[in-house]
């Protein structure tokens, strides 16, 4: 019998959840921590923090420093294009450098020991204080709310990490690359992590990141203790029994690769000639997140949000020319982004339009109604109750604002974001504008 791609997928998912919860279910039921080693540092997993489709999220402590990490394993089971698809999130994370944007530490694409495909590793810092839906949460829990001053300070953070993204300038020179459509982000970061683990670009080392701000996450994140082999180390399967055994190769030897071919390797030396061209100059290239909720804002130590979850993240405007470029956005946007959360035009996406950051400015509206309220607007029963389904609550705008306390301010902010017409929405600018202007009010 053949299953459909997507039952594939979720067996697939399945299957490698199954794994993963059994790795962390026997290190507690053998009183003994499962241990992850990459590059000569020996990593205790203390706890899961989370997990997604084929993620899962670990609480690590390096040690040798007693340091804690956040330390996220994605499975790669159908080898290197799902490598290319997690690498996206890598590049992401680099790409965009602000206080409100969640930081990389470090990465490692490691063979799965079991034998199905890769897994690559981000090493984060971790929020002990959780997501925003945690927070939710908490206050459901509690019968409690947010005082409407720090839910807008909260959502101003997570807008001007959006602003980043949305008003990103790209050397002029490396845009060009095409990066709208699923294939081609998947091309894109191929030759992109190519570059990165592959030695040197632009005639200078590379490791971990771009700019001086790298030489800080050099001191923030362990080093290999010096066992002699340039960061690449193999601990093979004999190795004790709660250790995982794994190639690392998240500092290889330059020159050497992750995936083979000559192909590649003309293109890297491509990709490295036109950054060495590049004139410093910069040009407006918009990014949208695709999938931000409240699930993908922490909350750090000071109580700033800081924005994560890149896995979805593209190049926002991508015109869409004909029926089947509209199906892909669509299947893209239902993978990649959450319901309640996820812009009315791309439920139904029309030939002849272009989709741009305005999907993100739906999110952002569905985000603070649910600060405000503990879900999203489009995720109550009533709606469904009704008999609508929530396709169709989105598409036409249709919810309601609970009774509340919050100011007459709170709600127009809400009310402009969720605007079914994108064009009828305001930008990330005006957004910012409006939400300082609620919380001057309110001081
Ligand atoms: N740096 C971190 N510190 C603390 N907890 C974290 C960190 N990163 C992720 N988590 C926890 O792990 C969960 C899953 O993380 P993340 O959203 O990156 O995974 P995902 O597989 O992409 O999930 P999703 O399917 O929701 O998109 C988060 O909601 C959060 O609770």
């Amino acid at each position: 019998m053949s299953l459909t791609p997507q039952l594939n997928h979720t067996l697939e998912s399945l299957k490698f959840q199954l794994k993963d919860a059994f790795w962390a279910l026997s290190s507690c039921i053998c009183q003994e921590s499962a241990k992850v080693k990459i590059n000569g540092r020996t990593f205790k997993v203390v706890k899961v923090l989370g997990e997604g489709g084929f993620s899962f999220v670990y609480l690590v402590q390096d040690e040798h420093s007693g340091r804690q990490f956040a330390l996220k394993k994605i499975r790669c089971p159908s080898g290197n294009e799902d490598v290319r698809q997690a690498m996206r999130e890598v590049e992401a994370y680099r790409r965009f450098k602000h206080p409100n944007i969640i930081r990389i530490l470090d990465s490692a694409v490691v063979q799965d020991p079991s034998g199905d495909g890769q897994i690559v590793y981000l090493f984060l810092p971790l929020y002990k204080r959780g997501n925003l839906q945690d927070a939710i949460n908490a206050n459901l829990i509690n019968r409690s709310q947010f005082p409407e001053k720090e839910m807008l300070l909260l959502f101003k953070g997570t807008c001007e990490a959006v602003r980043a993204m949305h008003d990103y300038q790209a050397p002029i020179g490396t845009s060009t690359d095409p990066f709208s459509s699923r294939q081609n982000q998947s091309q894109h970061a191929k030759n992109t992590n190519h570059r990165r683990l592959s030695g040197e670009v632009g005639g200078r080392p590379v490791t971990h990141g771009e700019d001086d701000e790298d030489d800080e996450e050099d001191e923030l994140f362990p080093q290999p203790e010096g066992d002699g082999d340039g960061g690449y180390s193999y601990h093979g399967a004999g190795s004790s029994r709660s250790t995982v055994p794994l190639v690392t190769k998240s500092r290889p030897d330059e020159g050497e690769t992750i995936y083979d071919g000559d192909e590649e390797l003309s293109r890297i030396q491509r990709d490295a000639a036109r950054d060495n061209a590049h004139t410093g100059e910069t040009e407006l290239v918009p990014y949208a997140h695709r999938d931000l909720k409240p699930g993908n804002v922490m909350i750090a130590d000071n109580g700033a949000a800081i924005l994560m979850d890149f896995g979805s993240c593209m190049k926002a405007r991508v015109k869409i020319e004909n029926r089947s470029q509209a199906l892909l956005q669509q299947d893209i946007a239902a993978e990649q982004s959450t319901m309640a959360y996820r812009a009315p035009e791309l439920f139904d996406v029309k030939t002849g339009v272009t989709i741009d950051e305005k999907v993100d400015i739906w999110s952002l509206g569905c985000t603070l109604f649910a600060l405000a309220y503990s879900h999203s607007p489009f995720e109550n029963t009533q709606t469904t109750e009704q008999g609508g389904s929530i396709a169709m609550a989105v598409m036409n705008a249709q919810y309601k604002h609970p009774n509340s306390a919050y100011s007459q301010g709170l709600k127009d902010l809400i009310d402009a974001m969720l605007k079914a017409d994108p064009q009828q929405r305001p930008d990330i600018h005006k957004v910012l504008e409006m939400t300082e202007n609620a919380i001057r009010r309110l001081s």
